[in-house]
């Protein structure tokens, strides 16, 4: 072919109101005109080189598969001739629609037409789709409608839809229900209208969705006679064009993502499907994990809940309800290292009922139990400051530890103790140092050191005990060392 006669071509096809780009298969070399040289970078040469469009990053969207210019002529020509193709500049990308064609042996010619910038931060689909699932991952139940209105809106402009929404199926799929929605300005929403359709009055979109998933439509009114429902109920709503993708939950179609044109018909590509599709799975999937998440916890807090019972029930007394000798074990320990690196005393008072076998005897073991639970009752009453402790240290035996508190203070709080079971006014006719029941109490107070030990603490308290019981009973005795 002459120069002049490419020139000839040339001067015509420049004029096309798209980018062009024509390829001369023989010498290797492009033309483009002003839209084209914008749109790729491209240098106003004449005549253009491989090396002039070094620069791009050329893409298929459906496989990010790369490829040059050269190869858009070569190979994207014999397969298709109508494509779409992602074009990555430094700070933005184009989604452009290419359209190929051979002019004759030698001369290939590419149009170019810009169908969605990238570029918009917001609506870059590459980063909504990571937002979107990075949000819906971790999601919690008092966001999810938050993200799921985001990732409607993320589609429905990528779209170019006027409205977007989730619907669901009822259990037994005999209604469906619209759960989200997002609607461009100026456009009616339809949600609160469409919350209880019976699935059978949208007959063929039902047997669609059940057999295909898919429901598509590029234009409502060349709808087919036997969606003539369908098509009366998109006219209600004002809608052009339509595209519902099934979402399924465990193999199970249960409801369904979709986007709806108003204002203009829209010939729905594959790229919206797949963009529609994916968004619909991630939200399906976000659902699936909360389901997971909301049975985990719900699982979680009773176990939790049977292991506070369990904690409770092996920590109590079961007559009395106070604290076991297993807890009385723990806690004794416990404080006695906690008192010695505080350099704090501690004090450990042990009480025994006075002649509890005789009352046994003369009132019967139920009631023998009755009094036990009042003596409890009234030691706990007592215990009024933190770290405070009172156990049954086994039958009719009594231990209270006093964290922080001298020999003085615990003297005064065996009085209260003596005062508090006078008052419960418990009457004993087979004891004879009172006619109510009484209390012999032992105590020992000491500064504990990192050597003590919470049997020397029983152990002398125990002592202090057996002595008020040898000495008469009905008193209070404390453990002095002998020198
Ligand atoms: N009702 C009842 N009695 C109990 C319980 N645990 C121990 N006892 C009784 O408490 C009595 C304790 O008797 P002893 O150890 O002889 O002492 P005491 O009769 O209180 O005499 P002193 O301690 O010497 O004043 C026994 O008869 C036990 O059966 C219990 O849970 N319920």
């Amino acid at each position: 072919m002459g120069l002049k006669q490419l020139e000839d071509i040339w001067s015509t096809v420049k004029l096309i109101p798209f980018a062009v780009v024509l390829y001369d298969v023989k010498k290797h070399t492009y033309k483009a005109n002003s839209q084209a040289q914008l749109i790729f970078d491209l240098p106003e040469k004449h005549t253009l080189n491989k090396a002039d469009f070094k620069h791009l990053k050329l893409s298929s969207p459906e496989s990010r598969k790369q490829f040059t210019i050269e190869q858009l002529f070569e190979k994207y020509l014999v397969i298709n001739t109508n494509c779409h193709v992602l074009l990555q500049k430094q700070t933005k990308s184009l989604l452009l629609n290419a359209k190929l064609a051979q002019l004759n042996k030698h001369l290939h010619i590419a149009t170019f037409e810009v169908i969605e910038h990238n570029q918009d931060a917001q609506y870059n689909f590459d980063k909504i789709i990571s937002k979107i699932s990075t949000d819906l991952i971790d999601i919690q139940n008092d966001n999810i409608d938050t993200h799921i209105g985001f990732a409607l809106k993320a589609i429905g402009t990528v779209c170019h839809a006027d409205r977007s929404y989730l619907f669901k199926f009822s259990e037994d799929g005999k209604s469906m229900r619209n759960t989200h929605e997002w609607v461009n300005q100026g456009i009616q929403a339809f949600k609160e209208q469409l919350q209880h359709v019976p699935t059978n009055s949208l007959p063929y979109f039902a047997n669609l969705m059940d057999t295909t998933h898919l429901f598509k439509v590029n234009d409502v009114a060349s709808l087919p006679i036997k969606a003539t429902k369908e098509k009366q109920e998109l006219e209600r709503e004002g809608i052009q064009s339509v595209l519902c993708i099934g979402l399924r939950y465990d193999k199970e179609l249960v409801g369904f993502i979709g986007c709806d044109c108003v204002k203009q018909k829209r010939e729905w590509t594959d790229l919206d499907l797949i963009r529609i599709k994916l968004v619909g799975e991630i939200i399906a999937n976000a659902f699936k994990n909360l389901n997971y998440k909301q049975e985990l916890q719900r699982i979680q807090q009773q176990l939790i809940t049977a292991n506070q019972k369990l904690n409770q029930l092996v920590n109590t007394d079961s007559l009395t309800s106070i604290a076991n000798r297993r807890c009385f074990d723990k806690a004794l320990e416990s404080e006695i290292k906690r008192c010695a690196r505080a350099e704090q005393p501690v004090s450990l008072i042990m009480c025994d009922i006075d002649f509890f076998k005789n009352y046994n005897d003369s009132y019967g073991h139920q009631q023998g139990d009755e009094a036990l639970v009042k003596v409890a009752a009234a030691l706990k009453a007592q215990c009024r400051r933190e770290g405070d402790l009172t156990a049954r240290y086994g039958g009719e035996e009594f231990a209270v530890i006093l964290p922080a508190t001298n020999e003085q203070d615990c003297l005064q709080f065996t009085r209260l103790i003596q005062q508090t079971i006078k008052a419960a006014g418990i009457k004993h006719n087979k004891s004879s140092v009172s006619e109510y029941l009484t209390l012999s109490i032992g105590f020992y107070s000491a500064m504990p050191d990192k050597n003590s030990t919470p049997q020397c603490f029983i152990n002398k308290a125990d002592q202090a005990l057996y002595k008020a019981k040898e000495t008469g009973r009905n008193k209070v005795c404390q453990f002095k060392p002998t020198h």
